[in-house]
């Protein structure tokens, strides 16, 4: 005999577990399916969480330099990596046996641990036993890609082998130009590795404002990261020392490398869920089609997070939100809610880090035409009055039409990932720049130039 509930969730990351919190609280029966041991998914286990702290550590580093230029006789110390990993995934334990043991118990919700197939639309397989659900919401997201077509690419890591790095690589390359890889370069070097970033003659941050693109290609280079912006990789090898050398296509290598992480992009956790049992097919790139209500084209089914076909949206937030709002409309009443996919808010953690919300100068221009201004800033904050070592902030607000109503929002420079955010409330309600204009600025902080831009 299978067992009924009102709605299972396929996957416990972000999405998942928000929308059974949330089906769960309006009083309906939930489960959720997870593949792993640990619950949280990918934010919590290898994504945000574990690289906001390397993060953290990084800046520490950038702040030990700083303060010498400030007067302090410290030198900067010798980064403990093991400890610091150790430190990182105790607290990573202890948000995951909190899932385990509280979240789901309080919560009154079941979980299935296993992998997750669906037999029909209301029916999945977990381990030989079935599970039969009203609501299946398919949030399965997903997994970093390696090349299959490079000899000798499973030398190398992904962001996952990153967080299971016990030692610290004395030299590594990090191959990619988004997210992942400029944040993981970034810590990497910050806290002493020898740092090289392949890509293959694209700009890095493809889709970011040019301005924030060429401002942090500008300090990471600074910073001693070593672009090589026409790295096409032919083969990696292992040597006898254990050491990696990288051949390109041109004949000439990079040798000596501790690691080689691939930050290539990532696939979707579609296979082997049976999707052809319920005549679901995928959209280009493995993706799920959902239309406004995170709904399928197979009744009953839903896909919320980083599985759907939508582009720079792939972050916990968003995948926690459209959980909520499926839960509340499904089971609490709220017949049109939903995720509202436009001006979502985002910040990269580079060094420094960049916030941004809505649309890049180009995609404005592109939109809007000749209705588009521009105002933009660039400076070295206060804080590196005495610092050898400076960092350019800049910023831009991208304006549309006689009243000036802002549709982008762009700043790279210290501080900024703390700043975007109230930023953002203000964009979403419509702000234009004279309201910007109207706003007394707080001094001194970088974020009064958001406010006195001309
Ligand atoms: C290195 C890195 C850093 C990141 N940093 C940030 C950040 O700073 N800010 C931000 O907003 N976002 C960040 N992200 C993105 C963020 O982690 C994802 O957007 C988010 O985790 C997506 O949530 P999800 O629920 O869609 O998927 P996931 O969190 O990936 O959860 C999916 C779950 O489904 C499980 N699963 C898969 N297949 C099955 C199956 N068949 N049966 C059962 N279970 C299954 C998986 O094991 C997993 O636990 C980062 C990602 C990475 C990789
Ligand atoms: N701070 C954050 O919020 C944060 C941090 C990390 C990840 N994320 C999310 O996770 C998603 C995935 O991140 P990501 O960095 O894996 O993907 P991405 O799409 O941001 O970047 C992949 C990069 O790899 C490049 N690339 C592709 N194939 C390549 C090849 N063969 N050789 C060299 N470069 C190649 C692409 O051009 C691109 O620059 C992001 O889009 C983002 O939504 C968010």
């Amino acid at each position: 005999m299978s067992q009924h509930y009102d709605l299972i969730a396929i996957g416990a990351g972000s999405g998942g577990l928000s929308v059974v919190e949330k089906a769960a609280k309006h009083g309906a029966k939930c489960a959720v399916v997870e593949v792993n041991d640990d619950l949280g998914g990918t934010c919590v286990n290898r994504g945000c969480v574990p690289k906001k702290v390397m993060w953290f550590a990084a800046n520490l580093a950038h702040a030990q330099h700083d303060a010498q230029d400030y007067g302090f006789a410290t030198v900067p110390g010798k980064l403990d990596w093991g400890k610091l990993v150790n430190k990182r995934d105790n607290m990573i334990g202890g948000i995951t046996d909190w899932y385990m043991d509280s979240f789901l118990s309080e919560a009154g919700i079941d979980l299935i641990q296993g992998q997750a197939r669906f037999v029909d639309a209301k029916t999945l397989e977990v381990n030989g036993e079935t599970y039969t659900a009203d609501h299946i919401v398919i949030s399965t997201g997903g997994r970093p890609i390696v090349p299959t077509d490079i000899p000798g690419a499973e030398h190398g890591i992904s962001s996952d082998g990153f967080f299971e790095l016990d030692e610290q690589p004395a030299k590594v390359a990090v191959v990619g130009g988004g997210y992942i890889a400029l944040e993981l370069a970034g810590v990497l070097n910050a806290l002493g590795s020898e740092t090289h970033m392949l890509h293959q003659g694209f700009p890095v941050l493809i889709g970011f404002d040019s301005l924030m693109q060429k401002t942090l290609r500008t300090q990471m280079e600074h910073d001693g990261i070593v672009f090589n912006d026409t790295a096409k990789i032919a083969s990696v090898e292992k040597q006898a020392d254990g050491k990696l050398t990288v051949n390109y296509a041109d004949g000439s290598t990079l040798s000596d490398l501790d690691q080689l992480l691939w930050a290539i992009g990532r696939k979707t956790n579609t296979d082997d869920i049976g999707l052809e049992n319920i005549g679901l097919p995928l959209a280009p790139g493995g993706f799920i089609d959902v239309n406004e209500y995170q709904e399928t084209s197979v009744p009953g089914v839903y896909a919320i997070g980083d599985i759907i076909n939508k582009r720079g949206v792939q972050l916990t937030p968003v995948a926690i939100a459209a959980g909520r709002r499926l839960g509340d409309r499904l089971f609490g009443g709220m017949k049109d809610r939903k995720l509202d996919y436009s001006l979502i808010p985002t910040v990269m953690f580079t060094h420094p880090p960049i916030g941004t919300i809505g649309l890049s100068e180009e995609a404005a221009r592109e939109k809007y035409g000749d209705a588009v201004k521009v105002y933009s800033t660039e400076f070295t904050p206060m804080y590196y009055s005495f610092v050898k070592h400076k960092a350019k902030t800049a910023m831009k607000l991208v304006v549309v039409g006689e009243d000036e109503k802002i549709v982008g929002c762009h700043a790279i420079g210290l501080g900024v990932d703390e700043m975007m955010q109230g930023f953002a409330v203000a964009i979403r309600m419509g702000a234009t720049k004279q309201d910007f204009d109207d706003t007394i600025a707080i001094h001194p902080v970088s974020a009064e130039e958001m406010v006195t831009m001309k």
